[in-house]
Order: structure tokens, then C-alpha cells, then sequence
């Protein structure tokens, strides 16, 4: 139950991402009352979360399992809360295990005014760095239902 895209999180980011052109993602995220930080605003954290997320997609996308090594987030404009940023996101390179991804968000649209940029390094690791680190009933409950992971599906589309 992922707090950026799963649909049971009341007051989750609901995030949907959708495969680009490219090894590149887009998404949008609709600022509700509950994301707020100072009043009337997104609170950053969770829009850096939001970054975290669809730039965390693209690994399904190059099926390769990775973690989130480091995230630097740049916040351009302040985000009203009711309005929706839109994300594109996409692969700059790949080291070794190392990934390296970009994103910038924009408002209202996927050509509004730029409000955020990220960068990010994220780490190959092996499948079972989950089933090691992560509490036995959630892998368990993945392992049990592995259709039920809505961006395995969201990326299963013919080329
Ligand atoms: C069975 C169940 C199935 C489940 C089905 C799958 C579900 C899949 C869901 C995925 C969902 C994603 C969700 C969104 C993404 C998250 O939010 S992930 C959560 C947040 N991130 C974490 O918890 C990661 C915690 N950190 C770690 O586990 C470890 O530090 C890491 C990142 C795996 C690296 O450790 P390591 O494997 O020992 O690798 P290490 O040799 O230290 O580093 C490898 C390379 O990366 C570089 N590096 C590592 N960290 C950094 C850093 N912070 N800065 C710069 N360079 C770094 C190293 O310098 C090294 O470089 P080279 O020497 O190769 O040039």
C-alpha cells in the first residue's frame, strides 16, 4: 500500500504514471488540503516524495530493481494547494548499478510554469533486498498478489 500511488491511502498522493517517449515518464498530482506545510501551501516534503516516486517508476520501465540512493529537490515557485503539478521524468544514465535520473514538475499543465526540479541516484539491488529489509506480512502479502501492484501494470504495454 504505497503512500505516493496506492489508491487506499486516504490522504495518499494517488500518483498515476504513464510511460513516455524514451526511457521518460509523466504524471500528475493533485494537491488536496491534507498535502499541506505553511498555510495554504504544498508542503515540500511531500512534493519531494512525489519526485521520489516518479522517478522511482522508471525502473519498472528498464526492469531493473533500485532504491533511492539520493534526491535533491529544487523548489522554483511556491505550490497553492487545489491546483495539480505535472511531472516528467527520465533516465539521464546508467553506471554500473548506478541510475541517474531528472525530473521537473510544472503547474496545471504539462507546459505551466515550471514550480520544481529533481535529480536522483538511484541503486540497483537485488529482489531480495525487500523480502531482507521489509516486514514479513507486506512482502508476504506481494508475494501473494503480485498483479495487485498497480505500476507493475501500469507499464505493461506493448512497445
Ligand atoms: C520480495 C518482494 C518483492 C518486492 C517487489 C519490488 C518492489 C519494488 C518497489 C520499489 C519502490 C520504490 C519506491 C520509491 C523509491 C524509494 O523510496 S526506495 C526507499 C528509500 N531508499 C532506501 O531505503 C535505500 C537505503 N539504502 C540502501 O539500502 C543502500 O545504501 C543502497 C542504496 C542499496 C546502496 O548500498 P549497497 O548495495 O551496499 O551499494 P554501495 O556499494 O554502497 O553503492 C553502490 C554505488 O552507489 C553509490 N552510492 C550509494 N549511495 C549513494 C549516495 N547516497 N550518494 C552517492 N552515491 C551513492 C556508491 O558510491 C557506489 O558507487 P560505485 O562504487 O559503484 O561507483
Amino acid at each position: 500500500m504505497c503512500f505516493a500511488c496506492g489508491d487506499e491511502q486516504a490522504n495518499g498522493l494517488h500518483l498515476r504514471v504513464f510511460a513516455a517517449e524514451g526511457v521518460a515518464v509523466t504524471a500528475q498530482f493533485e494537491v488536496a488540503a491534507a498535502h499541506q506545510g505553511a498555510p495554504g501551501l504544498i508542503h515540500g516534503g511531500l512534493l519531494t516524495l512525489a519526485f521520489d516516486e516518479v522517478m522511482g517508476s522508471l525502473q519498472w520501465m528498464m526492469r531493473i530493481p533500485a532504491v533511492t540512493g539520493r534526491l535533491e529537490t529544487d523548489f522554483l515557485r511556491p505550490i497553492p494547494l487545489g491546483r495539480t503539478v505535472h511531472f516528467a521524468a527520465r533516465c539521464r544514465g546508467v553506471h554500473g548499478r548506478k541510475l541517474y535520473h531528472c525530473a521537473e514538475g510544472r503547474l496545471d499543465g504539462p507546459d505551466g510554469e515550471p514550480v520544481a526540479r529533481a535529480s536522483a541516484l538511484f541503486v540497483e539491488v537485488r529482489l531480495d533486498h525487500f523480502a531482507k529489509h521489509g516486514r514479513a506480512e507486506e512482502v508476504q502479502a506481494v508475494l501473494d498478489n503480485p498483479g495487485d501492484h498497480r505500476t507493475l501494470r501500469a507499464f505493461e504495454v506493448n512497445p
